[in-house]
């Protein structure tokens, strides 16, 4: 007998008002690495990001990310391509403690102006463990190979 246990985290979800009518962020495929995220803009209005210029774009919902994790808000490869739409911050950090709703800062970086509506495939967000370290100060670094050479040192 096989028993099949879903260790996945859970990701609890509350979806706000502005954000009911819209499809859970979701992995598009199998072996999606990212959820990707819906903006929650106006039915019917349009949210234009013109050349240069940035946008706070919310998605809808807030969520308790399990502790020990966090969320990455990525940009989708294809809006880079095709219109030069990005993350500003990307990888933008969503704190496990966070509780507000989960923003997407997108910048224009195409020369045309871009149109956002309701639902569209904005970001995506990867759920990724990570460590907390405890800082420790200390007189002296070991000596390494490397050393204090960096940025380019072993040659472009
Ligand atoms: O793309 C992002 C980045 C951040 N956040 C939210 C969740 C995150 O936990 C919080 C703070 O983000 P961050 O630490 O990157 O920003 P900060 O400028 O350091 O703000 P704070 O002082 O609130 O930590 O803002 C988003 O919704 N989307
Ligand atoms: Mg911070």
């Amino acid at each position: 007998m096989t028993i099949h246990t879903d260790t996945r985290p859970t990701l609890n979800l509350i979806r706000l008002a502005h954000g009911q009518s819209l499809d859970l962020p979701a992995y598009e495929t199998k072996g999606a690495a990212g959820m990707d995220l819906r903006a929650a803009v106006e039915e019917g209005a349009t949210l234009t990001i013109a050349p240069g210029k940035r946008a706070l774009v919310p998605t809808g919902f807030i969520m308790e990310i399990p502790e020990g994790f966090e969320a990455q808000i990525r940009p989708r490869s294809g809006l880079a391509f095709k219109h030069g739409i990005t993350c500003l911050n990307t990888p933008g950090t969503v704190d496990s403690d966070y509780r507000g709703e989960v923003k997407v800062l997108l910048i224009n970086l195409g020369e045309e102006p871009f149109d956002i509506t309701r639902g569209m495939r904005i970001a995506q967000m990867v759920i990724a463990p990570v460590t907390q370290a405890r800082v420790a100060e200390i007189a002296e670094v070991s000596e390494t190979t490397r050393g204090a050479g960096g940025f380019g040192s072993t040659g472009v």
